[in-house]
């Protein structure tokens, strides 16, 4: 380690400017675990590690431990700013044109309701009003309950049509939910009409999702021609949606979901896009391809991998199958089956939400980058004005130090982790709890930035878990290779993904399965 008086010691690297920029590009896995070894390493005890991005000129600040410096990394909105970082990914991964994309570059006045007083930007505020729909239509608690209903109503569609009541049946688990949890949430957020008219969108959706940190880095398009190809090919099945949506939608109509643009989200991001920022068509349907990433990207692989857990662990599996059924307010007249469930209960349950934050904080592997407005001095080190930082999910979200419990190493997943256990009627009852861990754990980031779909997100995955624990009888056959073959090991998270979100599991996993209502 390298330290002087001002300066945060650096990460070491072979070849100078190279090492460390190639790494946490093209190889974040690795970049994390040189990070972690000299993070270990370093006696200088706050956690903050310099290197340089790209050449000698842009410093980056990894802001990797201290509850205290985690909090004012994610929460220093006026000084630190997400904002250069996701203009950095709207031209490559979101597909902006580079006038529309300039737009926002130009765009001071933040996201909050009052421009920032230091900002002399006038005209309009497209920073606020994209966080002013994310807020109205995505976060607030009516569009987001409209979503995870309509969500689980496709969702226990599909389960009824594939799957007979009474008969045993083997399916995959990556599988099922790339094609089931994948369409329900299609549908959910943007109707039925985008993937029929687009049919294309499902397949492409994969390759680009697997290279979308290349993407956003700007990585050349000869080292990965086929990837931006599928990219490019998205582009266009979203414009054909587009198109589409806005030819056949009744504008009269208010309802919360209709099957040509979705969701009141999507058709009112639709509305926003064109009427009141003027984006031209590319950027429109660039748009509307960073939401299928937003919505797909963590949700699905979480969701997918709370399943694998549940599987895994037989008494895991029927503890939350009977607390699930416990948020079942009403019973089928004929069959006295469960009917209809409370979400609001559901989400609150201590074990269900504590499968979710525990697969979170294993699997979820984020780089938050934030930019330094000013020349500012944080946990006694001098940052210069547009220096950046960044904090890994990746590395706190595992710190022995926090998460480690005895015979239950963080590396581990281990769901009592987040459950405090007292004493009601004479039975040991769980509580779930995460208080106090917010410089830990942020898998939905943090501050004004901070994931706009994170309600819908967790109620989304705790319903589909829901649905299928409740109605099917399960048994673990085997763990396969994605293209069916017996693998000689369980899943782990695949590593392509480190830095970009949730990690997918890597390995699928078989089971025998049984409908029972
Ligand atoms: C488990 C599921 C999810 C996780 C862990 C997650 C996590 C995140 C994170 C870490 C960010 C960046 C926050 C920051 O920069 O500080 C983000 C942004 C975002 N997320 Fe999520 N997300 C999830 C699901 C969803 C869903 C279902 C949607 C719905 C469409 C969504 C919509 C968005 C959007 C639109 C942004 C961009 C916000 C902005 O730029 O201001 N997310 N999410």
């Amino acid at each position: 380690m390298v330290s002087n008086s001002d300066e945060p010691p650096s990460l070491p690297e072979t070849i100078p400017y190279i090492t460390n920029t190639y790494q946490v590009v093209l190889h974040t896995s690795a970049f994390l675990r040189r990070l972690k070894t000299a993070l270990d390493g370093t006696n200088n005890g706050k956690g903050i590690i310099k290197y340089n991005l790209g050449g000698p000129f842009k410093s980056v600040y990894i802001v990797a431990r201290g509850e205290k410096n985690i909090q004012a990394f994610l929460r220093g909105s006026r000084d630190l700013d997400s904002e250069p970082f996701i203009h950095m990914g709207m031209e490559n991964l979101w597909g902006f044109s580079k006038k529309d994309a300039d737009k926002f570059k130009n765009d001071s006045s933040g996201r909050l309701k009052n421009p920032n007083p230091l900002s002399g930007t006038t005209g309009t505020r497209y920073w606020a009003g994209m966080h002013q729909l994310y807020d109205e239509f995505l976060t607030k608690p009516h569009h987001a309950n409209a979503l995870s209903h309509k969500f689980l109503e496709v969702f226990n569609d599909r389960l009824e049509n594939q799957f007979t009541v009474g008969k045993w049946t083997e399916t995959s688990v990556v599988a099922f939910m790339k094609e089931h949890m994948f369409q329900a949430s299609m549908t959910a957020l943007f109707g039925t009409e985008r993937l029929k008219i687009a049919p294309e969108t499902h397949g492409l959706y994969w390759v680009y999702e697997a290279y979308a940190w290349h993407f956003f880095y700007g990585v050349p398009r000869w080292m990965f021609p086929s990837a931006y190809k599928a990219r490019d090919e998205l582009y266009a099945a979203g414009k054909k949606y587009l198109d589409a949506a806005w030819k056949n939608f009744d504008w009269n109509g208010q309802e919360d979901w209709e099957p040509h643009f979705g969701s009141r989200f999507a058709r009112e991001t639709a509305r926003w896009m064109r009427e009141a920022a003027g984006f031209d068509e590319k950027t429109q349907a660039g748009f509307f391809t960073l939401l299928l990433f937003a919505l797909h990207s963590n949700t699905l692989p979480t969701c997918t991998w709370m399943l694998i857990y549940l599987c895994k662990d037989p008494e895991l599996f029927q503890a939350v199958r009977e607390e699930a059924l416990s948020a079942y307010y009403s019973q089928d007249e004929g069959t006295g089956r469960p009917k209809e469930i409370d979400v609001g209960k559901l989400v609150m349950l201590p074990l269900l939400q504590s499968v979710f934050a525990e697969t979170l904080r294993l699997h979820m592997s984020f780089t938050n980058i934030r930019e330094a407005r000013k020349d500012m001095v944080f946990d006694g080190y001098k940052i210069k004005k547009g220096s950046w930082m960044q904090a890994f999910t990746g590395i706190s979200h595992r710190e022995e130090a926090v998460w480690g419990r005895e015979g239950h190493p963080a590396d581990e997943f281990w769901v009592g982790r987040h459950l405090t256990w007292s004493e009601n009627d004479g039975k040991q009852v769980p509580q779930f709890s995460i208080a106090g861990k917010g410089g830990d754990f942020y898998p939905f980031g943090g501050g004004t930035g901070m994931c706009p779909g994170r309600h819908f997100a967790k109620q989304e995955a705790l319903v589909a878990l829901a649905a299928i624990v409740t109605r099917f009888d399960v048994e673990f056959v085997e763990w396969t290779n994605q293209d069916g073959s017996k693998s000689d090991r369980e899943a782990r998270g695949d590593e392509k993904f480190a830095g970009a979100g949730t990690m997918p599991a890597d390995r699928d996993m078989k089971i025998r399965w049984k409908r029972l209502w």
